[in-house]
């Protein structure tokens, strides 16, 4: 993105240096991540869509005025992703700006229920993401990695659809790593998801579900119990129980903190009453995402600006954030050990300039 999204209270010389930080991004949606040039690209391809054709127009086109609205907006545009080569088209555009920002590593959140539903065959919509992963990885040098996530509004018919598609031996794309579960919370309780979350976990995935983004800490406590949760997708009530932060600390269960995001969708009044602190306080493993860049007006570089400017980080205290993302995603350890050795050296040529 552009220079003027980069948190204007962030010194100049600490923005270059995010700027050029090696980075792993654990929590961004696959169609929340579709650039507004790519938006208005496919809206002017579907003349019957709501969704506006002018990059301009978008920027109102994406302000939320609660939770449901930014999902009803969400499901406009997914509506606008109807071919595999679609779909291929945003996924690799996707990995091109993640690699325009030093992002190394990023496991991106897909709802393959949504486009199978929609028409799309199975088969192409794998071998599209594949073939997206293979190209970015190969020309851009960003690893992808998938994560399947149920949209859980849509009931146990899309749960079970999701856990179909991430546990078929042959439709399971080699890039999967996770399964999750998003979309809206209330009304739509954790534990129902338990037996899907279970086959997923057999079959050698992690469970990374969000909870707590606009529900009590009552979400995440059902996450860790009935979905086994090993990192949460937000998690941002826990500030409001001890208990659960000294549970989520002492057993290293990560939150993806996605900042902007909390805002934008108004699950969080201010920046400055974002919980973050209370969870760096807490010991609890924080990791810094960006979730739906362009819909929220963000990017991972200023989601890292509005961090450290949130707990008083400098430049040691961004790296050591970063490493967190590589430490908790699920990269095998030949692969962290790179990227974490890859920031200790550009931290260090950084502070001895
Ligand atoms: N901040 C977020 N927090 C939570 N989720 C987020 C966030 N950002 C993006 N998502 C995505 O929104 C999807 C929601 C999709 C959904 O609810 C739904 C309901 C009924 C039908 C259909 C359909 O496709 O027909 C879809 C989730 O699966 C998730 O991947
Ligand atoms: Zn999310």
């Amino acid at each position: 993105m552009t220079e003027h999204l980069v948190d204007p209270q962030t010194p100049r010389d600490l923005k270059a240096f995010i700027a050029g930080l090696p980075k792993a991004e654990l929590h961004v949606h696959h169609v929340g991540s579709a650039s507004p040039r790519i938006v208005s690209e496919l809206a002017a391809r579907h003349p019957d869509s709501k969704v506006p054709t002018d990059p301009e127009a978008l920027a109102d086109y994406f302000t939320f005025t609660d939770f449901a609205h930014f999902i009803e907006v969400y499901l406009s545009v997914v509506d606008l992703i109807r071919t595999p080569e679609d779909v291929r088209l945003l996924t690799y555009e996707v990995a091109r700006e993640l690699a325009r920002q030093q992002v190394r590593y990023a496991e991106l959140t897909i709802t393959p229920f949504s486009s199978t539903r929609r028409g799309i065959d199975e088969r192409a919509f794998m071998d599209a993401i594949e073939d997206a992963r293979k190209a970015a990885e190969a020309e851009f040098g960003t690893v992808l990695r998938w994560c399947f996530d149920i949209p859980g509004e849509a009931g146990l018919e899309a749960a079970e659809e999701t856990a179909r598609l991430a546990t078929d031996d042959r439709l399971r794309p080699e890039g999967l790593v996770s399964f999750g579960l998003g979309g809206p919370e209330v009304g739509v309780p954790r534990p129902q998801f338990k037996p899907y979350f279970d086959r997923a976990i057999a079959a050698g995935l992690h469970s990374v579900p969000h909870a707590g983004e606009t529900t009590g800490p009552e979400t995440v406590w059902d996450a860790l119990t009935h979905l086994r949760a090993e990192r949460i997708g937000h998690g941002t009530s826990a500030a409001q129980d001890p208990k659960l932060l000294a549970h989520l600390a002492e057993h290293r269960i990560a939150l993806e903190v996605c900042p902007t995001s909390n805002i934008a969708t108004r699950a969080v009044r201010t920046l400055d009453e974002h919980p973050i602190k209370e969870f760096a306080r807490a010991g609890v493993v924080v990791t810094i995402n960006s979730d739906d860049p362009p819909m929220f007006g963000t990017d991972l570089q200023n989601e890292y600006a509005v961090a450290a400017r949130l707990l008083g980080l400098d430049e040691r205290g961004l790296a050591d954030l970063a490493k967190n993302a590589v430490e908790v995603s699920f990269l095998d350890d030949a692969g962290k050990t790179r990227i974490k050795g890859e920031i200790d050296s550009y931290t260090a040529e950084w502070l001895g300039r």
